[in-house]
């Protein structure tokens, strides 16, 4: 079965699988959206049913929500839990500094406010979401719909002064209508192939009138767990480096993995 899958399914699990272990009775945990952030959900679903794990679960989308409640998590809002023990999530792109891109999903705005009220953020990704330098992944702009083609031609005047290589902002489409979030706005995808200076991108942005939140995380990420498809995961945190280099077994846990993957 694990043949199956693809190293990129294979080492989004095993990031998800070790992630998994840092929830502990009684926290509070912001859960992700997008598809390494399914896999954790699946795991803490098996852990909540199998070995009797209790936590509260505060999803960051709708699907998320609705994933985690069909997995026997208790789900709460986020006003309910007020503050989080952790957040764990995935992202599009993670740099040395481990700041981000996220909202390739559409879910950067309820993930970004759900991270930044959590003591501790992980990000789970395979390997090839590492990069020397963000930008190459579209940088997904959350923006209210009124005018929106308005802030689109702002933002590319915009980009012309800015270390950048590209200023083409594309509205995001669901086939012939916008995309819309969860909080009914509209994402812009911003094709800068490199971001020179995501701080002050990411401060740029969020002045403009139209634009609600922007997919860089700055300085939100603590720990990022790294998968490899042939099982090994890489612990590497923001103060002290890589912390631990671990395998999972894939013969171990063939059952669990076979099981969540259906
Ligand atoms: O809006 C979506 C989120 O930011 C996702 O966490 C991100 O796009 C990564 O998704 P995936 O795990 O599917 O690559």
């Amino acid at each position: 079965m694990t043949g199956e899958l693809s190293p990129i399914d294979k080492a989004k699990f095993v990031a998800a699988r070790r992630a998994a272990d840092f929830v502990e009775d009684g926290m509070r945990v912001g859960l992700g959206t997008g598809s390494t952030a399914a896999w954790l959900v699946r795991c803490l679903g098996e852990m909540v049913r199998e070995d009797g794990l209790k936590f509260k679960g505060v999803p960051t989308s709708t699907r998320t929500a609705e994933l985690a409640r069909d997995q026997g998590i208790e789900v709460v809002s986020l006003d309910e839990a007020r503050w989080l023990d952790l957040t764990i999530d995935g992202a599009d792109e993670f740099d040395g500094d481990l700041n981000l891109i996220k909202g390739g999903g559409g879910a950067l705005l309820q993930e970004k406010i759900v991270a930044t009220a959590s003591d501790r953020m992980v990000v789970i990704a395979d390997v090839g979401k590492q990069v020397e330098t963000l930008g190459a992944f579209p940088l997904p702009v959350e923006i209210v719909p009124f005018g929106w083609s308005a802030t689109q031609a702002l933002i590319e005047e915009t980009l012309v002064s800015m270390d950048v290589l590209g200023r083409d902002a594309t509205l995001r489409m669901n086939g012939e209508a916008p995309f819309v979030t969860d909080e009914g706005n509209f994402i812009l995808d911003l094709h800068l192939h490199r971001i020179g200076n995501p701080r002050q991108m990411a401060l740029v942005l969020n002045q403009m009138p139209g634009v609600v939140e922007n997919g860089l995380f700055i300085d939100i990420c603590d720990t990022v767990v790294i998968g490899y498809g042939d099982g090994r995961v890489e612990l590497r945190d923001i103060n002290e480096g890589t912390i631990a280099h671990d395998r999972l077994d894939f013969v171990e846990s063939e059952n669990l993995f076979t099981d969540l993957s259906d």
